[in-house]
């Protein structure tokens, strides 16, 4: 049964509605004629990747993939930020329980959306630094909005991108572009991460970055889907199968370091400098 029909549609609705406890945190819209679904980030204010927002995106996912997407856009309701990354103020002082839980909800968003079967773009229609830029790269092809920021700037804040997230980035951009990218913890501006290939295509308006969003899925609709998917999986499996096998010693390490005082120490300082103005409230 596709996911596009009536029926199915409003089961989903139901499913979100009664899923979140304060209000969707992600909107989910069909398209009823492509039967391609809209997902969008509204977590005020920058879609910071709490552990509420990560285990609604992973279910998001989970339904989509049940009921046979033909094809995702992800974006955000922000016009400023598609999404900050991580909660910074979630691993500050953390609760290592907490923090346990949202490591591997990180890990299955990307298992999800890397590995989805149906077609992915993202519609990056504010800041995607950090884990936005994560979310980004899980996709097929990334539609900019100018004057903005994208990157892993992991190493700025004192840790490195996991491997999977590497070999993402690796597999985008290419090793060299990657290596410089990441050790650097470069946030690229638009018509830069244009240049050097993590994004697809640059557009002036949100409404331009879904046309050529649409565009792009609508490649694919003489494809016959599972010889897309498989093609897909032959061409990512390696990436989402290594992070599968060693999903619970990353997750032990991911604690570890992400608790050890000299890290605390670091993010601290770090919310100090560019997020001061929250911490102080
Ligand atoms: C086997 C090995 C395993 C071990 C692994 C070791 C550790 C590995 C960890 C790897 C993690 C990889 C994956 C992802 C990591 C991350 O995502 S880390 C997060 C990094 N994020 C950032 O650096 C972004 C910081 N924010 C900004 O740069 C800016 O805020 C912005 C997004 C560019 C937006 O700027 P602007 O529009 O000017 O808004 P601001 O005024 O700065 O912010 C608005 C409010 O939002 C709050 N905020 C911003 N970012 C965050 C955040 N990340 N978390 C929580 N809150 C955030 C900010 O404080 C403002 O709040 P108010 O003052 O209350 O308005």
């Amino acid at each position: 049964m596709a996911f596009r029909t009536a029926r199915n549609l409003a089961y989903f609705s139901n499913y979100i509605r009664n899923y979140s406890t304060n209000g969707p945190l992600v909107n989910v819209t069909v398209n009823e004629k492509s039967g391609f679904a809209t997902a969008t980030l509204q977590r005020p204010s920058v879609n910071s990747l709490n552990l509420e927002l990560l285990t609604e995106i992973s279910h998001t996912l989970q339904q989509l993939e049940k009921n046979k997407c033909r094809g995702l856009i992800l974006t955000s309701a922000s016009n400023k930020v598609f999404s900050a990354g991580l909660d910074l103020f979630e691993l500050h002082k953390p609760n290592a329980d907490k923090i346990k839980q949202m490591w591997s909800t990180l890990q299955e968003v990307w298992i999800k959306l890397y590995g989805s079967s149906y077609p992915t773009v993202a519609v990056v229609n504010g800041h995607a630094p950090a884990g936005g830029c994560m979310l980004a790269l899980s996709c097929e092809y990334r539609v900019m909005l100018n004057n903005f920021i994208i990157g892993l700037n992991e190493a700025q804040i004192g840790f490195s991108a996991p491997m999977w997230l590497i070999d993402g980035m690796r597999n985008t951009i290419g090793s060299r572009q990657a290596e410089f990218a990441l050790t650097a913890g470069t946030l690229f501006k638009t018509e830069e991460a244009l240049k050097i290939g993590l994004v697809d295509e640059v557009a002036q308006s949100k409404e331009e970055a879904i046309e050529k969003a649409e565009k792009f899925l609508n490649k694919f609709a003489k494809i016959p889907p599972h010889a897309r998917s498989m093609t897909k999986a032959a061409l990512r499996g390696a990436n989402i199968q290594a992070l599968v096998r060693n999903k619970d010693e990353e997750v032990r390490s991911y604690v570890d370091f992400v608790t050890d005082s000299q890290f605390q120490d670091s993010l601290g300082e770090f919310i100090e400098l560019n997020l001061k103005q929250k911490l102080s409230k």
